[in-house]
C-alpha cells in the first residue's frame, strides 16, 4: 500500500506556442489506504490526472510520488498500480479464471500462487461459481467484477478507476458501487476513482477532489464539500438539484452571491416573493421552480406539505444558519 503526492503537477498537450495546458498546478497529499474520488465536468482534466499517475501520459511539470518515490520517469509496469477502465476489454475466448490469471502467467508467477490469488479475488468478488465461464456468458456487472478481479490479483499498491461504472445501468451501478466499497474495506488499497457523477463521488469518497478546467476547486470530505463548498462552481456542481445562487434578491449586498440549498428554503409570510413556474413531483418530495430576483430558484418540499400550484405566488425564506456567501467577482466562498 502507498501514499500518493501531487506536487504542482502540470500537463500540456503539444509543444511550443501551440501547446494546450490542461492541468494548471495540482497539489494534493493522499494518505496510505484512502479512497479518493476525482470529480468534475467533462473536459476538466480528471482522466488526464489519473493517466499521469498510471504513467500513460507524460507529466509536463511538477512531480507525482507513489509511496514516497517520484514516479515521473517510471514505466507504468514499475509503478505498482492497477487500472480499471470503463471498457473492461476481457479476452472473449478465455474463461473468467484465465482472464484473471493472464497477467500473472505473463509475469511467470508460479501456478499454485496464481490459483490461490485468483481464488481469493473470486471469493471477495463472489465470482467463485463463474470461473469456468467465458465473458460472453456473463452479465455486464459480472464482467466488470472480472475486470476488478484482474486488477486485484496483481496485488497493486494503488488502484486507479477511470469511470468504471458508466457503462452499467442505474441499478447495476448502485450495486457495483457497493462492491467497490466492500473491496476497499477488505483490502484497504489506496484508490483514485474518476467520475463525472456527483452522486457516485459523494457515496464512494472518503475525500474528493473537485476539478474545474484543470484546477482543483476543492479537496475535502463529502460532508465538507457539501456543507462548505469553496466556490460557486462547487456549490452548483455538488448536490442535486444544485444550490440556488441568488444575486439580486432583496437584502443581498452588492458584490455578493447568496447560496441556499433547495432543502434550506421554506415558506414564510415575510419571505421573498416568487411566482411558481413549474412543480415537479418526485415521489417522496416535490421541487418547486420559479425566479427569485433574476435567478432560477428551486424549493424542495416534502410530499406531506401542501404544495403550491403553477401560477401561485409564494413567499420564501432561508433557514438562518444555512446561508453560503460567495464573492460575486471571484466566485470564492467568503468566510463570515
Ligand atoms: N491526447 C490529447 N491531446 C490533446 N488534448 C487532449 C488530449 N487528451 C485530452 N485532451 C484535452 O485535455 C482536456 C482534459 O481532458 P480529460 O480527458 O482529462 O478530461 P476529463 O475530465 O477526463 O473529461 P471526460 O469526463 O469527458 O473524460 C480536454 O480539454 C481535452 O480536450
Amino acid at each position: 500500500m502507498a501514499s500518493i503526492e501531487f506536487k504542482n503537477v502540470i500537463k500540456r498537450y503539444g509543444a511550443g506556442p501551440k501547446a494546450n495546458q490542461v492541468i494548471h498546478g495540482v497539489n494534493a497529499d493522499i494518505a496510505d489506504g484512502e479512497f479518493i474520488v476525482i470529480v468534475g465536468p467533462s473536459g476538466c482534466g480528471k482522466s488526464t490526472l489519473l493517466r499521469m499517475v498510471a504513467g500513460l501520459e507524460e507529466i509536463s511539470g511538477g512531480t507525482i510520488s507513489i509511496g514516497g518515490r517520484v514516479v515521473n520517469q517510471l514505466e507504468p509496469a514499475q509503478r505498482d498500480i492497477a487500472m480499471v477502465f470503463q471498457n473492461y476489454a476481457l479476452y472473449p475466448h478465455m474463461s473468467v479464471f484465465e482472464n484473471m490469471a493472464y497477467g500473472l502467467k505473463i509475469a511467470k508467477v508460479p501456478k499454485e500462487e496464481i490459483r490461490a490469488r485468483v481464488d481469493k479475488a473470486a471469493a471477495i468478488l463472489e465470482l467463485g461459481h463463474l470461473l469456468e465461464r467465458t465473458p460472453r456468458q456473463l452479465s455486464g456487472g459480472q464482467r466488470q467484477r472480472v475486470a476488478m478481479g484482474r486488477a486485484i490479483v496483481r496485488q497493486p499498491k494503488v488502484f486507479l478507476f477511470d469511470e468504471p461504472l458508466s457503462n452499467l445501468d442505474a441499478k447495476l451501478r448502485a450495486q457495483t458501487r457497493l462492491e467497490i466499497e466492500k473491496l476497499h474495506r477488505e483490502l484497504g488499497i489506496t484508490s483514485l476513482f474518476v467520475t463525472h457523477d456527483q452522486v457516485e463521488a459523494m457515496t464512494l469518497a472518503q475525500r474528493m477532489i473537485v476539478m474545474n478546467a484543470g484546477r482543483m476547486e476543492q479537496f475535502g470530505t463529502p460532508e465538507e464539500v457539501y456543507h462548505h463548498p469553496a466556490s460557486t462552481f462547487v456549490a452548483s456542481f455538488i448536490g442535486s438539484p444544485p444550490m440556488n445562487l441568488l444575486k439580486s434578491a432583496e437584502g443581498i449586498p452588492e458584490g455578493r452571491i447568496l447560496g441556499i440549498r433547495p432543502e434550506h428554503l421554506r415558506l414564510h409570510p415575510d419571505g421573498w416573493e416568487m411566482r411558481v413556474e413549474t412543480v415537479e413531483m418526485l415521489g417522496a418530495e416535490r421541487l418547486i421552480y420559479g425566479h427569485l430576483g433574476g435567478e432560477w430558484t428551486i424549493l424542495r418540499m416534502n410530499e406531506t406539505d401542501a404544495p403550491p400550484a403553477v401560477g401561485d405566488v409564494i413567499r420564501l425564506a432561508p433557514l438562518e444558519n444555512r446561508l453560503h456567501w460567495f464573492d460575486a467577482a471571484t466566485g470564492k466562498r467568503v468566510q463570515e
